[in-house]
């Protein structure tokens, strides 16, 4: 690996420990992604020296925390490539996001016999908020089905986009098939009927540049946690248009202008999304991991991730009984690799891994629909960083072997 590589490792001590007494190879960055030290220092230095309320202080501390909070929203703002720092709204979660698009901005455009359109990849996180806004509503929910390389089925997709279409939800990235759907010519499409297109970026944020404005896209959500950052931070970027027109779904203190016995004036988005005291240090871990991202380059990141995962699918691929779900092709297949061992049950793959020092998830993965499309209950699933190596995953590959000749052997 380059010099690079032997730099960023030292920012990632856990990386370094031992699990079972096996050096820790950590395979589940779809789940969460490791924070590295220049993103807890920003953070410990924060509370240590900066922390104060935001917003409403006439006091110095409070005025330089309030800075430091909405300079990341400016950050984020870059990072995306969104027009204005307005259009950033700062929530929990990927998860919060999109339920705040569902109930706030879907209440306001889905009515009686409207449609919503997700695909079957989706997360639980961008399908359930969906299923309820189309319960509440009256309106019908349709899902894109795969195709036979099991990527997005794009001719589908055209045939189930009509003009009652009202809302097209879709993942720009699958966090159990990692392919990356097309997410320019959906909402290219999308507008042409219309419909107003929210992007669920949640696994696509850590490992691809994106460019809001280019995608044309109307909201897009996405988590700290999956991009080095700390949990309990998130983002919803949305067309200020759009925001504008939207009711908030929380109240209470900072969000508002003036607030009388019987009525309250909000303050403009972003600030009438914000309700509460807002995780300021998860801000700041925000646009601490913005930082260390731009710093390594999402150039970097893509092609050192791009070699681990043409090092390690031909390998995979070779090992009988073992079923890759996606595509087959390097080409089409992102940093996550969800796969099954015939006859072993994914708990026991995965477990068996654990003994040998290898952290990677096995379930469902919140994507219960897709699942059933597969045909299966559950996957193991291995997700790749760019702190991984190409020695990693020929560890990875032979512990796997290992794993099913053990248990073969019990069997
Ligand atoms: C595509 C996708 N959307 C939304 C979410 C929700 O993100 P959160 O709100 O930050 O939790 C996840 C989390 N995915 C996973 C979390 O753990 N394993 C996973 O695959 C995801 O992969």
């Amino acid at each position: 690996m380059d010099k690079k590589f032997e730099n960023v490792i030292k920012d990632f001590p856990i990386l370094s420990q031992k699990i079972n007494d096996e050096p820790l190879l950590y395979l589940d960055n779809a789940a969460t992604s490791q924070t590295p030290n220049p993103v807890l220092n920003e953070m410990v230095s924060f509370y240590q020296s900066e922390n104060a309320n935001v917003h409403r202080g006439v006091y110095t501390l409070a005025n330089e925390a309030t800075t430091a909070y909405e300079n990341v929203r400016e950050q984020v703002a870059e990072f995306i490539h969104a027009p204005n720092a307005k259009s950033i709204v700062y929530t929990r979660s990927t998860t919060e996001s999109l339920n705040l698009v569902a109930s706030s901005f879907g209440d306001l455009v889905v009515h009686e016999s409207d449609e919503i359109l997700i695909t079957i990849m989706e997360h639980h996180s961008n399908l359930i908020p969906w299923q309820q806004l189309a319960k509440r509503k009256h309106a019908k929910l349709k899902y894109v089905e795969l195709a036979d390389d099991q990527t997005l089925d794009i001719a589908d997709f055209k045939r189930k986009l009509t003009e009652r279409t009202k809302i097209v939800a879709v993942a720009q990235m699958s966090n159990v098939l990692g392919v990356t759907n097309p997410i320019k010519e959906i909402t290219r499409l999308a507008h042409q009927q219309h419909a107003y297109v929210v992007v669920d970026a949640a696994q696509s944020v850590a490992h691809q540049s994106i460019d809001v404005q280019d995608l044309d896209v109307d909201f897009l959500a996405f988590s700290g946690h999956k991009m080095l950052g700390p949990t309990g931070i998130g983002v919803l970027f949305g067309k200020a248009e759009l925001l504008d027109e939207m009711n908030p779904v929380q109240f209470g203190g900072e969000m508002i202008e003036a607030v009388s016995r019987t009525q309250a004036k909000w303050q403009s988005a972003p600030w009438k999304f914000e309700a509460g005291t807002q995780n300021i240090g998860g801000v700041i871990g925000l646009g601490a991991a913005i930082t260390y991202i731009s710093k390594l380059k999402m150039t970097w990141i893509e092609a050192t991730e791009h070699k681990l995962l043409t090092y390690l699918l031909p390998q995979l691929v070779q090992i009988k009984g073992l079923t890759i779900y996606g595509p087959q092709t390097v080409a089409e297949h992102g940093s996550i690799v969800a796969f099954n061992l015939a006859n072993l049950h994914p708990h026991d793959v995965a477990t068996g891994l654990d003994m040998l020092g290898v952290e990677v998830r096995a379930g469902h993965h919140c994507a219960q629909p897709l699942m059933t499309t597969l045909g299966v209950e559950s996957t193991v699933r291995a997700s790749l960083s760019f702190y991984n190596s190409l020695a990693d995953m020929d560890r990875f590959v032979y512990d796997v072997k290992m794993v099913k000749e053990f248990f073969n052997r019990e069997s």
